[in-house]
Formats: structure tokens, C-alpha cells, sequence
């Protein structure tokens, strides 16, 4: 009769990409995570529009400190949803500035994102989940990712939306800079992170 002791394999397991992930751990993340989502979404709601502004506007001095010479560089950014901070008037000065601004697209769901050349007057369309998003499709490939960020932890990992779409998409770009953008509440101990969650290189905060 076979043998049961410390050293035999467990089969209890799941493949997500590739990683190796215990069932009941991935279950007790996940709600974790959709209920600090939760709190954070509510969270977002309470700044005035006034104090959202300002933060915006520290957020975009923050990265011209960052970011020196942004000229010739293509910048991915995003179109605020669900009470992220409105970089939109940062990113109008960047393209002034001679920098190149894209936008996330989803293409197809649970795969990673396109980035979209976007210009201040360019002509917008309506994507999945309501995001809007360029209406011409010209896909490049950033140098720089501002993340928009829900939360983070001390270890730069983001907590995003839930759909695992930033992942996906930076395991595909090792060499872009990351830097996770977001309001100071953000912060947590730990997103207890999972093999697929990549930690962002910089993080940049501001106070609503
Ligand atoms: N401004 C902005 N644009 C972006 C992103 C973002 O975070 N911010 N994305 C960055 O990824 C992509 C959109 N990502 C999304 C991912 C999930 C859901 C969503 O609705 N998820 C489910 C919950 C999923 C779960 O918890 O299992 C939901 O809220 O019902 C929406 C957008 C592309 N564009
Ligand atoms: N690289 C990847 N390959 C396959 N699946 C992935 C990958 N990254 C994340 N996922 C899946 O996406 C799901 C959601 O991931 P996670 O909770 O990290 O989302 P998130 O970072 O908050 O979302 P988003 O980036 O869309 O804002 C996970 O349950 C995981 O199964």
C-alpha cells in the first residue's frame, strides 16, 4: 500500500498562469481583497471635488519631479473612472511637452491591455465597462506606466480593480517604468501578494 507522509505530493492546487496557487488561499485573498475594494470605493467618494483637484494637481507635480525629460517618451495614462484622480490636465501639458500619451484599451477580457495613442483633442469612443477610450486604434508600447491605483501595499504591490488586467499586461512589458498613482487612504499593510501581482517601481500619493 502506498504510503501518506509529509513528503507526498499535494494535487490540491491550481495553475493561474503558469503559478502554482493553493485553492483556499487564492479563495481567502480574493475575499480579502473584494472587501477592502469595497471600503476603498467609498472611500473615493468622500473628497470634494475642490480637494480632488488639488491632489490631482500634487500627483502631476510629483511626476514632473519624477519624470525630467519626458521628450519623445510615450507615456501610458489613464481616463479617470470611479473616483480616480483627473490627471487629465497633466496629461495635456505632457503631449505639450513633446511626450507621446496612451491609453489602456480591453480588448478582449481577461487578456492583457492595449495601450491607445491619445491626444487632447482626439475623438473618443465608449469601451468595455464604460471606460472611454480612443475611437482610432493606434496601439503603442509605453515607456512609462502611471498606474491608477485603489490601494497599496508596503510593498508597492496595487490593488486595482479585480479584473488582473495591469498584471497581465506588465508581465509583458518587464523594461516599462511603473509608477502607481493615488490618494493617501490607499495605503495598506499587505495585499497579501500572489505569484501574478507585480509590485510597482515608484508610488506616488496625494492627500484628499
Ligand atoms: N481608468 C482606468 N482605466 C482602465 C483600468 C483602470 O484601472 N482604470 N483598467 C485596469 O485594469 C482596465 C479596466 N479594468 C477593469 C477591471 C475590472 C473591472 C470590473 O468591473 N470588475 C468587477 C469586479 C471583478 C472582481 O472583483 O472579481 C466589478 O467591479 O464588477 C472594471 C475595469 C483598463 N482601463
Ligand atoms: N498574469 C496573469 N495571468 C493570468 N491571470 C492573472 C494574471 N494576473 C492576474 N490574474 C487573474 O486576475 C484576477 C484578479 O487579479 P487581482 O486581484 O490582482 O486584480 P487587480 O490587480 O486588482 O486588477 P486590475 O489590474 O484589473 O485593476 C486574479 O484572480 C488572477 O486569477
Amino acid at each position: 500500500m502506498e504510503q501518506e507522509d509529509d513528503s507526498s505530493p499535494c494535487f490540491a492546487h491550481t495553475l493561474v498562469d503558469g503559478h502554482v496557487v493553493d485553492p483556499q488561499t487564492r479563495h481567502d485573498v480574493s475575499v480579502f481583497r473584494k472587501s477592502n475594494r469595497q471600503r476603498l470605493y467609498a472611500l473615493r467618494q468622500k473628497p470634494t471635488l475642490e480637494a480632488r483637484q488639488s491632489a490631482a494637481k500634487n500627483i502631476a507635480d510629483q511626476l514632473g519631479t519624477i519624470l525630467d525629460d519626458i521628450s519623445g517618451k510615450t507615456i501610458a495614462a489613464y481616463w479617470p473612472i470611479r473616483g480616480e484622480l483627473d490627471l487629465r490636465p497633466w496629461m495635456e501639458k505632457t503631449v505639450e511637452q513633446g511626450a507621446q500619451i496612451a491609453l489602456p484599451v480591453v480588448v478582449e477580457k481577461n487578456q492583457p491591455v492595449e495601450f491607445h495613442l491619445w491626444t487632447p483633442d482626439c475623438k473618443m469612443t465608449i469601451g468595455n465597462w464604460r471606460i472611454p477610450i480612443p475611437a482610432d486604434a493606434v496601439a503603442v508600447t509605453p515607456d512609462i506606466i502611471i498606474v491608477p491605483l485603489l490601494g497599496v501595499d508596503k510593498e508597492q504591490h496595487r490593488l486595482g480593480n479585480g479584473g488582473g488586467y495591469y498584471d497581465r499586461t506588465l508581465a509583458q512589458l518587464p523594461s516599462a517604468m511603473t509608477i502607481g498613482v493615488g490618494q493617501s487612504f490607499a495605503k495598506m499593510d499587505t495585499i497579501y501578494p500572489m505569484p501574478w501581482d507585480i509590485p510597482m517601481q515608484r508610488i506616488v500619493l496625494a492627500d484628499t
